[in-house]
């Protein structure tokens, strides 16, 4: 084992003659390895020459990475990647650190590290679960050695019996870099819209979507995901044919309402949507702990009469209006929780849990992005909650909201005809009709947020742009323990 001394001392040396000092690997015992070490709290000027030193090192022959127990990552094969594009690592007491470049630093926790180890005796390589006791590991655990690879950084553990090697790609350390994040939060890039999305509302073909899993679906998904809704093009005016378009997604939600809906002006279930009345935009489900993730429609037929157009809102776009100009109304409608419930069927009640209900927009607790929409004045309960000092400032907060909801801005009205669906993401996007007569015919379903973000998932491991998203090529019979959403 070499002395701290010894090292400082090779280290003042490589300092000062500047000489190629190979920072890729770190190893506690000396003996085997021919490149300097680097110490705990290295000298900024040694990180800096260390890194331009190893950035004009001669260019070794890339070594075989032993893959025996973590298969490499599928989109990785073994590179031609030559020594200096290997991401410099170093270790101290607590952390190991990776130089991606000169000022591009990550730092990870030896016990995150171990815990997060993928090899098939700590991570189950079928069903994707943690074998390794995390709760046995020693909170002060030190690799013996930090090496860096062609296509990853190899950390060997201190055990009882033989050394526990793991492995980690540099994608995968990079795609959960903590320290600092590196990569931007999995929300993929939102658009937000107004009453002008009328010129070129997102749509995609019936025939696209229902060919096999392929990037039809995926553009399907996608453009939910982007612009929370969706227009299907030639979809056969049934409900069979409808129910099998929204199967496509995940499994539909059962409600109080059926699992597959068709629904007319007949108040065959107790709520307003099953009468002739227009609704105000709203979202469904808001006296559900956990509202519907999408909600599908598709007019069947509407004769003898006219009326019953659709109104799409973007409540993300109205809560980026609030927030500007309102904040003090955006930071009411964040807070208060409003209580609903669905109480028109006498075999039925529902309310949220805890019954108080929730505020109108939910927020990611970690980046504080808003999350989710909740409004549908009608199924509100009595405020009974509601500070005394808080009941006229609410009030004015739910004016202001209403007023943006219903601005000719925000409203994008489109009259729905047999053939064409619209799915809506309602944690965003609110919808309501106008008042109508006649005899109008209208089916859809329910399909759960977390289904749907299944499926947006699974797909963009066949089809992301994104490599790092792309993580599984048709060959491969399971996901890879590397996949960027475990
Ligand atoms: C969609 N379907 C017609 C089946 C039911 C509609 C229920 C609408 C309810 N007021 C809510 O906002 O959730
Ligand atoms: O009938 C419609 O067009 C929409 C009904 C509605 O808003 C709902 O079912 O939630």
């Amino acid at each position: 084992m070499l002395r701290s001394s010894a090292l400082r001392h090779i280290i003042e040396q490589s300092t000062s003659s500047r000489s190629s000092v190979t920072s890729r690997c770190f190893r506690r015992s000396f003996s085997q390895s021919t490149s300097v070490q680097l110490l705990n709290n290295l000298h900024p000027n040694l990180t800096r020459a260390a890194a331009s030193a190893a950035a004009l090192r001669p260019r070794p022959v890339p070594q075989q990475p032993n893959h025996s127990r973590n298969p490499p990552p599928p989109h990785q094969t073994i590179a031609e990647t030559v020594a200096d594009d290997l991401p410099i690592s170093s270790m101290d007491n607590k952390r190991v650190a990776v130089g991606w470049d000169t000022r591009t630093w990550s730092r990870f926790h030896h016990i995150w590290l171990r815990d997060h180890c993928r090899c098939s005796e700590c991570f189950h390589p079928t069903t994707k679960q943690r074998l390794v006791n995390t709760f046995e590991i020693p909170p002060d655990l030190q690799p013996l050695a930090v090496e860096s690879k062609v296509d990853g950084l190899q950390v060997t553990w201190p055990s009882a019996s033989t050394p526990h090697i793991s492995f980690y790609p540099w994608s995968w350390l990079k795609h959960n870099s903590y320290d600092p994040p590196l990569m931007n939060s999995d929300q993929n890039e939102k658009i937000l819209w107004g009453s002008k999305i009328e010129q070129s509302p997102p749509t995609v073909k019936y025939e696209e979507v229902m060919t096999d899993e392929g990037p039809g679906l995926y553009k399907w998904l996608q453009n939910i995901d982007k612009f929370g809704f969706c227009f299907v093009s030639g979809v056969p005016p049934t409900p069979e044919a409808t129910e099998k378009l929204s199967e496509r997604i995940g499994f539909i939600r059962e409600t109080q309402y059926g699992k597959f809906w068709e629904f007319t002006s007949d108040l065959s279930k107790g709520d307003t949507a099953y009468t002739t009345l227009a609704l105000g935009a709203h979202t469904d489900n808001t006296y559900f702990t956990d509202p519907c993730g999408l909600q599908l429609f598709h007019l069947l037929s509407h004769t003898d009469g006219s009326g019953g157009a659709t109104l799409l809102v973007d409540g993300f776009y109205v809560a980026s209006i609030v927030k500007e100009l309102h904040p003090e109304v955006y930071d009411i409608l964040s807070r208060v929780p409003v209580p609903a419930h669905a109480a028109g069927e006498q075999g039925s009640l529902y309310r949220p849990s805890p019954s108080t209900g929730y505020p109108v927009l939910r927020h990611d607790l970690g980046t504080g992005d808003l999350m989710q929409v909740r409004w549908n004045n009608d199924d509100r309960s009595v405020m009974r909650r509601l500070e005394g000092s808080l009941v006229e400032s609410w009030y004015n907060a739910i004016r202001t909201w209403h007023s943006c909801l219903t601005s000719p801005d925000s409203e994008y009205w489109v009259q729905l005809t047999p053939g064409t669906a619209v799915i809506i993401n309602n944690h965003r996007v609110l919808h309501g009709r106008s008042a109508f007569d006649g005899k109008r015919r209208m089916c859809g379903a329910y399909i759960g947020m977390d289904e749907f973000q299944s499926k947006l998932a699974v797909l963009s491991e066949k089809f992301s742009p994104n490599p790092d998203l792309r993580v599984s090529e048709e060959s491969e019979k399971t996901r890879s323990v590397w996949s960027p959403y475990l």
